[in-house]
């Protein structure tokens, strides 16, 4: 399988650039070939989130339902489809027993996340296809970076006392200046969702600005906990703040809440990416995260992603899975695929 067949079953190629508009017309169609230029954040704005409040459930409920049914991934494009999962992966350990020899040893996996014979079998050996980035508590940045240095893989460290939020807003900063300088370049805070539920948008806002102040030129993605968030209205009015403040990317959940990531929620917080790039011209990131772990899951994403958005939201600056066993079950369905031996689950998902 070439380069060719995987970008001609994705849809027109996002790799060439043209700049945004400052600022985009309502109703604009989502741009297919653009540059990303970070996002800056705008002023709080909470008449712009008051419009944001009404989200209806249900609907949101179908779009989904339909999406996921009337797939139309081919058989023959499943592989394709599966390495750009990996290609916009954040292969992750975020586990209380975690060690640097854990930590080596996921790195490993990313820089090679294919068994050889898999590699020959989809001729992609040339192509270096690899997670894009690994995804580690602080104490294990300075042994991922030494890891995967060279390798063009990033290195995200999961800081603000992960994975409630719960210590002062001094000593979250402090541990994102901490990550950036022992090397990550990309850093998932999470958000004490109290600010949510006492609708404290002014603090939340505050907040997420001093982090990405902390961040530099490290990427910031904001964690929501949409879990524990209650509500999707919540969970609209915090991606707003979120990305008003400055975020890279948005992202769903921990791992660690009771509920994950789920496509209704991922849906909503998509929509709200698709009004800030109305009201603003500039494209965040989104990152679903917690409980993803099969092929065909990855897939419901991705679909998500392309029917929603579009084409730029297929490639790893503007998307990402924080999945720590999802590569295992990908790289099963490749040896699968590879042998003609689909279980007729996943065959029937992917048809
Ligand atoms: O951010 C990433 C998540 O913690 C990964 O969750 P997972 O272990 O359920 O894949």
């Amino acid at each position: 399988m070439s380069s060719t067949i995987r970008e001609a079953e994705l849809g027109a190629s996002a790799s060439k650039v043209t700049p945004l508009p400052a600022r985009a017309a309502a109703n604009t169609p989502m741009p297919q070939d653009h540059r990303i230029a970070r996002n800056p954040g705008m002023k709080l704005d909470l008449g712009f989130m008051e419009s944001m409040r009404n989200v209806n459930r249900s609907a949101l409920e179908r779009r989904v339902a339909s999406l996921t049914k009337r797939r139309s991934i081919k058989a023959d494009n499943q592989a394709a489809w599966l390495l750009r999962a990996v290609a916009c992966m954040d292969l992750t350990t975020l586990n209380s027993n975690d060690t640097e020899e854990r930590v080596r040893r996921l790195c490993a996996k990313a820089i090679n996340p294919f068994r050889r014979d898999i590699v020959e079998g989809l001729g992609i050996a040339d192509e270096k296809i690899h997670p894009a980035a690994v995804c580690v508590y602080h104490p294990f940045v300075a042994t991922a970076v030494e890891a995967v240095r060279g390798t063009g893989i990033h290195v995200a460290a999961v800081s603000t006392a992960f994975p409630h939020g719960l210590a002062p807003l001094s000593t979250r900063l402090q541990e994102i200046e901490a990550s950036v300088k022992d090397g990550a370049d990309e850093i998932d805070v999470v958000i004490p969702r109290g600010l949510v539920f006492g609708a404290k948008w002014r603090e939340l806002y505050n907040e997420i600005v001093s982090m990405r102040a902390a961040c530099g030129d490290a990427h910031l993605k904001v964690i929501l906990g949409t879990g524990d968030l209650a509500t999707l209205r919540n969970v609209m009015l915090a991606s707003m703040v979120a990305m008003m403040a400055g975020a890279d990317f948005i992202k769903t959940s921990t791992g660690k809440e009771s509920v994950n990531a789920t496509l209704p929620v991922g849906l909503a917080m998509v929509r709200a990416i698709r009004a800030y790039f109305e009201e603003t011209g500039y494209l965040i990131g989104f990152k679903p995260a917690g409980g993803i772990s099969t092929a065909k899951a990855s897939l419901d994403w991705l679909v998500l992603m392309k029917e929603e958005l579009g084409r730029p939201w297929l490639e790893p600056d503007l998307f990402r899975f924080g999945a720590s066993s999802l590569l295992t079950d990908i790289e099963r369905q490749l040896e699968h695929h590879l042998t003609g031996h689909y279980s007729a689950n996943h065959r029937h998902a992917m048809a």
